[in-house]
């Protein structure tokens, strides 16, 4: 995926090594910044890149505009979130497994979308391969601090996992990375120079998600690497309606709903404060989840559209 967008990535991997060779000069500082440079870069663009769903969903649901269909699509949207939010009170261990399983899911196939795939299965294969990789290796690698948040989110205490256990799944997500590489480029799916790059690429995620403290390394991927990524394949998508579509109009159309959902967060966070209630990272993690929810299954199927379009450019330039 990167090298759809190379300037963009190597300059976040260079600033990625950067904060990688901080954390070994100076231990103990990243730890103590890691709250607000995380939380600074979710407002900017984390929650940014999910507030233009509504022009996404707009988009894909054309032919319906108008129609009773779309109010029933609308309707739909909000049971699923409900339903969701029923699962986390009923059964809170099967709504993280449900939560994690789509994330992976998402995060992969914003890796991995330009690939051609022969099937389903080999899709939904590779992107969960990819996305274990950048949601695993974090949580198992600094299992200290993970439980004690999955703890808070499920209500019952993390699951007790060896060091070995942890360190031979992180390092076996690697190898599989690596050898989808090589599997992706023997079988032509991907040019030299983007077999290169997703070699790098996962060289430098290693680095980062290992070396950064938990929420730090994290946030860098998310912000950076899939926020980004996912904000520019919108631009495009949005460019194939309207080709003068730029980075301007997407900031503008993207900025009621963050404002919004900062302005939420900060009624909230600042009820807490009044209140003297200490922050329930929980509570805050299963609001995140419902949310996000439905963008993940909107997102997949901007990507599905992208395909069909892209088959379709190939097929009329094979005639
Ligand atoms: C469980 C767990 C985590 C998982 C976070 C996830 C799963 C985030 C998914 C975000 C998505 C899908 C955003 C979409 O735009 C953290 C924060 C690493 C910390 C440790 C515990």
């Amino acid at each position: 995926m990167t090298s759809r967008y190379p300037v963009l990535y190597r300059s976040i991997q260079g600033i990625a090594l950067l904060a990688v060779l901080l954390s070994l000069l100076v231990p103990g500082w990243l730890s103590s910044v890691q709250l607000i440079v995380a939380l600074v870069m979710i407002l900017l663009i984390g929650i940014p890149h999910g507030a233009t769903d509504y022009l996404i969903f707009q988009q894909l649901s054309r032919p319906l505009w108008g129609s009773r269909e779309m109010t029933r699509f609308y309707i739909n949207y909000i049971l699923l979130m409900a339903a969701f939010a029923a699962l986390w009170w009923i059964l809170p261990e099967l709504a993280l497994l449900v939560f994690l399983g789509i994330s992976i899911y998402h995060f992969g196939q914003s890796n991995w979308n330009y690939v051609g795939f022969q099937s389903k299965l080999e899709a939904v294969g590779t992107h969960v391969l990819w996305g274990s990789f950048v949601l695993f290796v974090p949580i198992l690698w600094h299992y200290e601090t993970a439980a004690p948040i999955i703890g808070s989110i499920t209500g019952a205490p993390a699951p007790q996992i060896s060091g070995a256990w942890r360190e031979a799944v992180s390092i076996t997500l690697l190898v599989l990375n690596l050898w989808l590489c090589v599997y992706y480029f023997v079988q032509d799916k991907v040019t030299r120079k983007e077999f290169m790059d997703e070699v790098v690429n996962l060289f430098a995620l290693a680095l980062l998600l290992i070396n950064l403290p938990l929420l730090l390394g994290f946030a860098i991927y998310f912000v950076c690497w899939h926020s980004l990524s996912s904000m520019m394949d919108q631009i495009r998508f949005f460019r194939r309606q309207v080709q003068s579509y730029n980075v301007a109009q997407y900031i503008k159309n993207a900025l009621p709903l963050s404002l919004a959902a900062i302005g939420t967060l900060g009624v909230f966070a600042f009820a807490q404060v009044k209140m003297d209630i200490p922050l329930n990272i929980g509570i805050v993690f299963v609001f995140i989840s419902v949310v996000t929810l439905p963008h993940m299954i909107l997102i997949d199927q901007l990507y599905q559209e992208d395909n069909a379009v892209s088959a379709y450019n190939s097929m009329n330039k094979e005639f």
